[in-house]
């Protein structure tokens, strides 16, 4: 039996943080605002496996009010999702992406991103896929306000 997961994360932008994505640190004069790193994709991946586990979402496995969460790195507690997963009997084949962003702009980053989040799975990188899109100036993420992330994932038993 397969079991399938779907992920969704926005945070908003501001000043004087990391723009941080994937685990990689990308260039920008501005980063996403979070108790944690606010790394929004890594957070809807973790969502999906969450989802796809029925072991409720991040929120809930790591609370936004814990300090031992400040400025956490999503990648920490990515692999320990997957840990989650493979006590509970499942692994991730597969895992796919994507990233709404107005800018900045993220195709120079996307196979390190893949790399990241796949060494933090314990998985192949050719089982996790990221793309970006911008929303065509359309909506929060257009007026460059915030960036959202999806993600599915389907798991297999271990
Ligand atoms: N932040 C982004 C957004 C988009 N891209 C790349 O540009 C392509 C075209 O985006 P549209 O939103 O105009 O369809 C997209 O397929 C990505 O390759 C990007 O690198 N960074
Ligand atoms: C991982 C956590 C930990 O505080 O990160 P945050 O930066 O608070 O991000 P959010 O997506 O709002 O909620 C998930 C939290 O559990």
């Amino acid at each position: 039996m397969m079991r399938i997961g779907h992920g969704y994360d926005v945070h908003r932008f501001g000043a004087g943080r990391p723009l941080v994505l994937g685990g990689v640190h990308v260039p920008c004069d501005r980063g996403l605002v979070g108790h944690s790193d606010a790394d929004v994709v890594a957070h809807a991946l973790m969502d999906a496996i969450l989802g796809a586990l029925r072991a409720g979402d991040i929120g809930a496995l790591f609370p936004d009010t814990d300090p031992a969460y400040a400025g956490v790195d999503s990648l920490v507690l990515m692999a320990r999702v997957a840990d989650l997963a493979c006590e509970r009997g499942w692994k991730v084949v597969d895992a796919d992406c994507t990233i709404a962003a107005q800018a900045p702009k993220l195709a120079g980053y996307r196979e390190a991103m893949r790399k990241n989040m796949a060494r933090a799975l314990g998985v192949s990188v050719e089982s996790v896929g990221v793309k970006a899109t911008t929303t065509e100036r359309l909506g929060f993420v257009g007026r460059e306000e915030g960036i959202a992330a999806w993600a599915v994932v389907l798991l297999d038993r271990a």
